[in-house]
C-alpha cells in the first residue's frame, strides 16, 4: 500500500493553508502542529511543505533520510544576491557546495581560524564600548539603542574577516547601509516563494527594483574591494577571505570551482548574509532575557567581573573562565534561536518518515523554536533558567535534535565557532563595563515581542541605561 501524506489541516483552492499561516509563520506554526501533530504536512500556494515540530520526529527525519533533507529551495531574492546561488547556503545539493562548505569551514571558520581574529573582536568590541561611553558618559545619560550598535560591531567582525584592512576603505558606512538593506529584502515570504509563476509580480509591487539595487551596491563594492587586492594593496594581518579566495583561483584543482569573479562575490554575500543578523540578535536577546531576570543578571555579572578583575575589559583569554555565561548564551538560543525555521530545506528525493510520505521537492521546515520549548524535553519550558545546561558538559551540536538552533545534519551550520566567539565576547564586555536598566513604567515588564524575517529579531530596538562600571575607564 502507497505511504499516505503527513496529516495536515484542510486547504483551500489555490492559496492552499496560506491564510493559516499569516504573516508570523513561527507562531502560527506552532498553533497548527498542536492540532495536527509533530509532522504536518501544508500546502503553501504551489509549494508543497512539511513542517517537523519535535526532536522525535527530526531524528527520525534527519538520521535515516539526511541526504533527501538536504536540498534547498532556490528563493526569488536570495538566487539575484548570491549571483545565482552561487554561495553554501542556497546552493543546491551537490559538488559545488560541497566545496564551497569545504573553503568556508578550513579557511574562514575553522576553530584555528577564528583563533587567528581575536585581534579584529578586541578592537571592534572595545571600539563598541568606547562608543557606550560616549553616549551614556553618566548613568543619568538617556537609554541607549544598543540594537542598532550591536548589528555594527557583527557587521564589521564579518567585514573585517572577510575583507581585511580593505574594509573602511570599502566605505563601512556604505556597507552597513547595504546590508541592512539587504537584510529586509530577504526577509519573509514573498509571492513569488510561494506561487513561482507569480514571479513577475515583483516587477510590479517594487521587490525586483529593491533587490537590483541592493544587488548593483553590494556588486560595487565587492569590485572595488577585489580590484585592491588583485594590486596588492591589501595587507590584513590574519589574512581574509578575498584573499584566500583569490588564490584559490590560481589553484588548478579549484579552478572549475571558484575560477569565476561572480564565484567569489557569492561567497561573501554568504558570509553578510549567513553570519551578522543572525550573531546580533543572539546578543540583543540574551541581553532582553537577563534583563528581565535580574537574578541571572546578578550571577552572569559577578562570573565575568571576577574573571577580568580589574581589568579594563574582558580579553579572549578570559572567556574560559566564563561557563555561567555560556549556559545564559544556550538558554538564550533555546527560547529565542535566532533562525526559529532554521532555514528552509527542499527533498532532495522521495523518502518515508514516521509511516508518512514526503515527496521529492517538498520544501520543509524544522520548528526549532518549538523543539527547544517541547514539555517533553524541557521542564518548565518558558522560564529562562540557565542552570539547566549544568549538567553534562558542552553541548554537542549537531547531534542533540532536542536543541537545534544551529540546525541540523549536513547543512547544519558551519559557523558556530565564528559566531559563538563574537557573541561571547560582546556580551562579556557588555556586563563587565556597564549596568544595565530598561526604563520601563511602573509594573511594566521588558517585552519579547518579534518581528518575523529570515533572522527574528525584536520588534522594537532595545533601548537601555547604561551606567559605566567602577573598573571600565582603561578599555583595553
Ligand atoms: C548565533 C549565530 C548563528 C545562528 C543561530 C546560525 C544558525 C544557522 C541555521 C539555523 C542554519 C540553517 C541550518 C539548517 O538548515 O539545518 C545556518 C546555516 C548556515 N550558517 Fe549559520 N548561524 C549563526 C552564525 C553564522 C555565522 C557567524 C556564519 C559564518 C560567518 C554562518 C554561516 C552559515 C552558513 C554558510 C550556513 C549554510 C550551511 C549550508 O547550507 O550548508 N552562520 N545557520
Amino acid at each position: 500500500k502507497r505511504p499516505r501524506l503527513p496529516p495536515g489541516p484542510w486547504r483551500l483552492p489555490v492559496v492552499g493553508n496560506l491564510h493559516q499561516v499569516g504573516a508570523n509563520p513561527h507562531l502560527t506554526l506552532r498553533a497548527l502542529a498542536e492540532r495536527h501533530g509533530p509532522l504536518m504536512f501544508l500546502q503553501l500556494g504551489s509549494i508543497p511543505t512539511v513542517v517537523i515540530s519535535s526532536a522525535h520526529v527530526a531524528q527520525e527525519a534527519f538520521r535515516a533520510h539526511d541526504l533527501a533533507f538536504a536540498g534547498r529551495p532556490a528563493l526569488y531574492s536570495v538566487e539575484r544576491i548570491s549571483y545565482g546561488l552561487r554561495d553554501v547556503s542556497f546552493a543546491p545539493y551537490g559538488e559545488y557546495w560541497r566545496q564551497a562548505r569545504k573553503v568556508f569551514m578550513v579557511e574562514l571558520l575553522s576553530a584555528k581560524r577564528v583563533r587567528s581574529f581575536r585581534s579584529v573582536r578586541e578592537r571592534e568590541v572595545a571600539s563598541l564600548v568606547a562608543s557606550i561611553r560616549r553616549l551614556a558618559p553618566s548613568s543619568s545619560s538617556s537609554p541607549i539603542d544598543l540594537s542598532r550598535m550591536v548589528v555594527s560591531v557583527t557587521n564589521a567582525v564579518t567585514c573585517r574577516a572577510a575583507f581585511g584592512d580593505r574594509y573602511e576603505a570599502a566605505g563601512g558606512g556604505r556597507l552597513h547601509r547595504v546590508l541592512e538593506e539587504m537584510q529586509s529584502v530577504l526577509g519573509g515570504f514573498c509571492a513569488g516563494d510561494i506561487f513561482p509563476w507569480l514571479r513577475w509580480i515583483h516587477a510590479l509591487d517594487g521587490l525586483r527594483a529593491r533587490v537590483e539595487r541592493v544587488f548593483g551596491e553590494l556588486d560595487d563594492i565587492y569590485s572595488q574591494v577585489i580590484e585592491e587586492h588583485l594590486r596588492g594593496d591589501c595587507t590584513s594581518e590574519h589574512g581574509d577571505l578575498v584573499q584566500v579566495l583569490l588564490r584559490l583561483r590560481e589553484d588548478p584543482t579549484q579552478r572549475n570551482t571558484f575560477g569565476s569573479m561572480d564565484q567569489i562575490k557569492g561567497l561573501l554575500t554568504d558570509i553578510f548574509t549567513a553570519g551578522t543578523e543572525t550573531s546580533a540578535a543572539t546578543i540583543i536577546w540574551t541581553m532582553t532575557e537577563l534583563l528581565r531576570n535580574p537574578r541571572v543578571m546578578a550571577r552572569a555579572q559577578k562570573e565575568v567581573r571576577d574573571a577580568a578583575g580589574k581589568k579594563g575589559a574582558v580579553e579572549e583569554t578570559d572567556l574560559h573562565d566564563l561557563p555561567f555565561l555560556k549556559w545564559v548564551i544556550n538558554e538564550s538560543l533555546r527560547l529565542h534561536p535566532p533562525a526559529p525555521l532554521l532555514l528552509p530545506r527542499e527533498t532532495t528525493e522521495a523518502c518515508t518518515v514516521g509511516g508518512y510520505e514526503i515527496p521529492a521537492g517538498t520544501r520543509v521546515f524544522v520548528n526549532a523554536k518549538v523543539i527547544g520549548t517541547d514539555p517533553a524535553n524541557w521542564s518548565n519550558p518558558q522560564e529562562f533558567r540557565p542552570e539547566r545546561f549544568s549538567s553534562g558538559g558542552d553541548v554537542r551540536w549537531g547531534e542533540c535534535f532536542e536543541f537545534v538552533p544551529f540546525g541540523v545534519g549536513r547543512r547544519s551550520c558551519p559557523g558556530i565557532n565564528f559566531a559563538l566567539a563574537v557573541v561571547e565576547l560582546v556580551l562579556a564586555n557588555l556586563l563587565h563595563c556597564f549596568d544595565w536598566e530598561a526604563r520601563l513604567g511602573k509594573g511594566e515588564e521588558l517585552d519579547v515581542e518579534e518581528a518575523f524575517g529570515m533572522v527574528v529579531h525584536r520588534k522594537r530596538p532595545l533601548c537601555l541605561v547604561a551606567k559605566p562600571y567602577e573598573y571600565g575607564k582603561a578599555i583595553f
